[in-house]
């Protein structure tokens, strides 16, 4: 059966012409010859890239979040674990990787389980640094549904330690911020902590 892989990503026609040429000169300054079969969609291929791992930008977590939030009365720990996430190291431009673990407990308001990745995604997809990554969807969460506390935790790799520099290739980092019952409390931590662990 045929599959149908069209392209749902839609970039600024002018963004991309301008971000491809200065590709091409960055190729060029690298020693390639961008007439080369090869090369000579690459500008424009990273162009588009470029923009698809920064389109993080052009979202606003914080409607994301609004544009799902259920009144509801449920008290407990919710906790969406093991969002894959990509991002860039805003000091190298080059990925870090890895999984968050996200937690609330409600007070009177939920929000869509989707929208929790969703805005994971949105502040991922920017140039970033994982402490300020951490704390951002943590602080969002927290003032789109005020509950009783957020817990956030990143584990990532960063490739600008695995493929270069110190080159470590199996380091991996570990951030975490709290809110409320979680820094109040060190059982609902621990809970947290322990659920995430398990499996
Ligand atoms: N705190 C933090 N540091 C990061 C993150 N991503 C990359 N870095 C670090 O940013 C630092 C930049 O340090 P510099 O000394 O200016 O850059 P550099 O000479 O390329 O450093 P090396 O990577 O040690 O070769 C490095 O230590 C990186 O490991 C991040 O998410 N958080
Ligand atoms: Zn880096």
């Amino acid at each position: 059966m045929e599959q149908n892989y069209a392209r749902e990503e839609v970039y600024n026609p002018e963004t991309i012409e301008k971000l491809s040429e200065h590709y091409r000169a960055i190729l060029e300054l690298l020693g390639e010859d961008t007439d080369r079969e090869g090369l000579v969609k690459t500008p424009e291929r990273i162009a588009k890239a470029m923009c698809f791992l920064t389109r993080g930008y052009d979202e606003d977590p914080r409607e994301i979040l609004l544009s799902a939030k259920f009144h509801e009365e449920y008290k407990q720990m919710v906790i969406v674990k093991d969002i894959e996430l990509y991002s860039l190291c805003e000091h190298h431009m080059l990925p870090f990787y890895g999984k968050a673990h996200v937690a609330y407990i409600p007070n009177g308001y939920i929000t869509g389980l989707s929208k929790i990745a969703r805005v994971v995604e949105a502040y991922a997809r920017r140039l970033q640094v994982q402490e300020r990554l951490t704390v951002q969807i943590r602080d969002c969460i927290q003032q789109a549904l005020d509950p009783l506390g957020v817990a956030v935790v990143i584990e990532a790799g960063h490739m600008c330690m695995q493929m270069r520099g110190v080159q470590k290739q199996s380091s991996l980092t570990t951030t975490s911020a709290f809110t409320g019952v979680f820094l109040r409390q060190m059982q609902t931590r621990e809970e947290f902590i322990h659920l995430i662990r398990r499996g």
